[in-house]
C-alpha cells in the first residue's frame, strides 16, 4: 500500500497529517490523489466514512503550497454544517502555510462574507444559494483565479430536490474560468453519473470503490416493523434500553418534516433524554449551536431531518435510528453513513410500517445488503405505549400553540419570491390542482364502485342459478 509522500505530498503535509491521525491513504485517497497532483479533473465515489474530503483538500493543500494566488479553490457543498466541516479540514491541514478560507452560507451575515470574498482567501467554502447572491448582487467578487472547482455530495447539488440548486449552479459556473480542474465527490455518485460527467468536462479520472454492497461492512443495519402508531414508542424504549447501556454512546434520529423533528425532541425531553434538534427551520445560529453541542457529547441525542444526512463526521454516533423509512435508498444510504465511519462500528435501525415495505425492498436491492429484524421484546414497547403516545399528542397541542406552522408559511412563501414566483398565484395553482386531483379521485372512485357492484351482481345471478340448478 502506498504511503502519503509516494502519493506525491511534501513532508510538512505529511506531518499535519500524522497530527490528525491520517497515517495511511484510505482507497479513494491512494486512488484519487495522484490524479488530481497530476492536474486532472476527477470523480471519485467512496462509501460513507472512507475520507474522501482529504482526497480532495490534500492535493489541493499541497498545489496551493507550490504555487499561491487568488482565491486558489472553490468547493460547493449542499448543507452550511457541512461547509464548516469541509473548512475546518482545510484550516487544520493548511495551518502551516497561513491558508486562509471563507465560508458563504446562508443564514449568516451577507456583508461580512461580502468583505471576506473581496479580501482574496485561498479557499472558499460555499452552499450554492448564498455564493450564487453574492455573484448577482456584487460586482467585487472576483473568482477568475480559480484552479479548483470542488463539489462535495456532487449528486445532491445536482438533484432537483426539495431544495434546487441548479439555478444557482448555473450562475456560479459562469462564473468561474473555464480552465480549471474540477472535482466532483459522493458516496452515491453513480446514480447521476452522465450529467456530472458535463461538469467536469476535461474527461475526468474516475474512480469507484469496487466492493458489491454500497453500505460499510462495520455497519450493522436493522430494521423493526411496526404499526404507525407503535412506532414513537419504539423509539423511546430503543433509546431508553441505548442509553441505559452505554453511557458514551451518542444517537442520531432521522425524521422526515421539520414538525416531526421539533415534536419528537419535545417529547424526548418529557421523557428526561437530553434531547436537541436540527432542522431547516432552525434559526441558523441556533443550528450550529445545537450540533456544536451535540459534536461535544453535550447532549447525547439528535433528532434531525435530511439537512443533516449529508457528510457530518461525528465520530461518537453509535446508532443511527430511522424514524421514517427514507423513500429513495440514496437517502438511506447517506443518514446511515453517519455512523460506522472510519473502519469503527455502527448500528442503524429503521422503523418500517406495513406501507413501507417495497421501500425497504428497494434499499436491500440497491445496497445489496439485507436489512435484519433488530430483536425487541413486544411487552416492554406496550406497557409504555399509551404514555408515550399521550406525551406526543401534548407536545403537538404545545407546538400548535407556538408559530411554527405559521413560520413555514413565510419560509415557504419568501423561497417562492426568492425563485421569482408569485406565492399567490402558486398557492391558487395548488389548489386548482388539488380540486382536479379531487374530482379524478371521486371518478376513479365511481368506476372502481361501478365494477364492484357489476362483479357483485354476476356473482348473485350465479349463485341464484347454482340454487336453482340444485332444486330442479
Ligand atoms: N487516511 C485516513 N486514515 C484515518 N482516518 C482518516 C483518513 N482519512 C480521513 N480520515 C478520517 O475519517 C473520517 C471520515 O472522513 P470523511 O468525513 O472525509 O468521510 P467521507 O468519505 O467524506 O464521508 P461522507 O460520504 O459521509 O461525507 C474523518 O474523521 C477523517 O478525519
Amino acid at each position: 500500500m502506498a504511503d502519503f509522500a509516494s502519493l506525491g505530498l511534501s513532508d510538512w503535509l505529511v506531518k499535519q497529517c500524522k497530527q490528525l491521525g491520517i497515517n495511511k491513504p484510505t482507497p479513494v485517497q491512494e486512488n484519487c490523489m495522484p490524479a488530481i497532483l497530476e492536474g486532472r479533473d476527477c470523480m471519485g465515489c467512496a462509501k460513507t466514512g472512507s475520507g474522501k474530503t482529504a482526497a480532495f483538500v490534500l492535493p489541493v493543500v499541497q498545489k496551493l503550497s507550490e504555487d499561491p494566488y487568488g482565491i486558489f479553490c472553490l468547493v460547493l457543498t449542499p448543507t452550511r454544517e457541512l461547509a464548516y466541516q469541509i473548512a475546518e479540514q482545510f484550516r487544520v491541514l493548511g495551518k502551516p502555510l497561513g491558508l486562509r478560507d471563507c465560508i458563504v452560507v446562508g443564514g449568516m451575515d451577507m456583508v461580512r462574507q461580502g468583505l471576506e470574498l473581496t479580501d482574496q482567501p485561498h479557499v472558499v467554502v460555499a452552499t450554492p444559494g448564498r455564493l450564487a447572491d453574492h455573484i448577482r448582487s456584487s460586482n467585487t467578487v472576483r473568482m477568475n483565479k480559480i484552479q479548483f472547482l470542488i463539489l462535495d455530495e456532487a449528486d445532491r447539488l445536482l438533484e432537483q430536490g426539495c431544495t434546487d440548486f441548479t439555478k444557482d449552479l448555473e450562475t456560479i459556473l459562469g462564473f468561474l474560468p473555464a480552465k480549471r480542474q474540477t472535482l466532483l465527490f459522493s458516496a452515491t455518485l453513480t446514480d447521476t453519473l452522465q450529467e456530472l460527467k458535463n461538469i467536469a468536462m476535461n474527461k475526468p479520472f474516475l474512480w469507484e470503490s469496487t466492493s458489491e454492497t454500497r453500505t460499510v461492512d462495520e455497519l450493522d443495519q436493522r430494521y423493526i416493523l411496526t404499526p404507525e402508531k407503535v412506532k414513537d414508542a419504539y423509539l423511546v424504549h430503543l433509546i431508553q434500553k441505548f442509553t441505559d447501556e452505554h453511557d458514551d454512546w451518542s444517537i442520531m434520529i432521522f425524521t422526515k418534516t421539520c414538525k416531526d423533528c421539533q415534536v419528537l425532541t419535545m417529547m424526548l425531553r418529557e421523557f428526561q433524554f437530553h434531547t436537541i434538534s436540527l432542522h431547516s427551520m432552525m434559526k441558523q445560529k441556533q443550528r450550529f449551536a445545537n450540533l456544536a453541542k451535540f459534536k461535544a457529547s453535550v447532549f447525547k441525542v439528535l433528532v434531525a431531518t435530511d439537512v443533516a444526512s449529508r457528510g457530518l463526521d461525528i465520530p461518537t454516533v453509535q446508532v443511527v435510528i430511522n424514524h421514517n423509512t427514507p423513500g429513495l435508498p440514496k437517502n438511506y444510504i447517506h443518514r446511515v453513513g453517519r455512523t460506522a465511519r472510519a473502519g469503527r462500528n455502527g448500528v442503524s435501525i429503521t422503523l418500517v410500517t406495513q406501507y413501507d415495505i417495497n421501500l425497504v425492498q428497494s434499499i436491500e436491492e440497491n445496497t445489496q445488503t439485507k436489512l435484519k429484524e433488530y430483536p425487541v421484546v413486544e411487552k416492554d414497547v406496550l406497557k409504555i405505549l399509551t404514555q408515550v403516545n399521550v406525551t406526543r399528542r401534548q407536545c403537538e397541542i404545545k407546538l400548535e400553540s407556538t408559530d411554527f406552522d405559521e413560520k413555514k408559511e413565510i419560509n415557504k412563501r419568501k423561497q417562492l419570491i426568492l425563485e421569482g414566483k408569485d406565492p399567490d398565484l402558486e398557492a391558487k395553482r395548488k389548489a386548482e390542482l388539488q380540486k382536479i386531483r379531487g374530482q379524478k379521485k371521486k371518478f376513479q372512485q365511481k368506476i372502481q364502485d361501478t365494477i364492484q357492484r357489476q362483479k357483485h351482481g354476476q356473482l348473485k345471478k350465479k349463485l341464484r342459478k347454482k340454487a336453482a340448478d340444485k332444486t330442479a
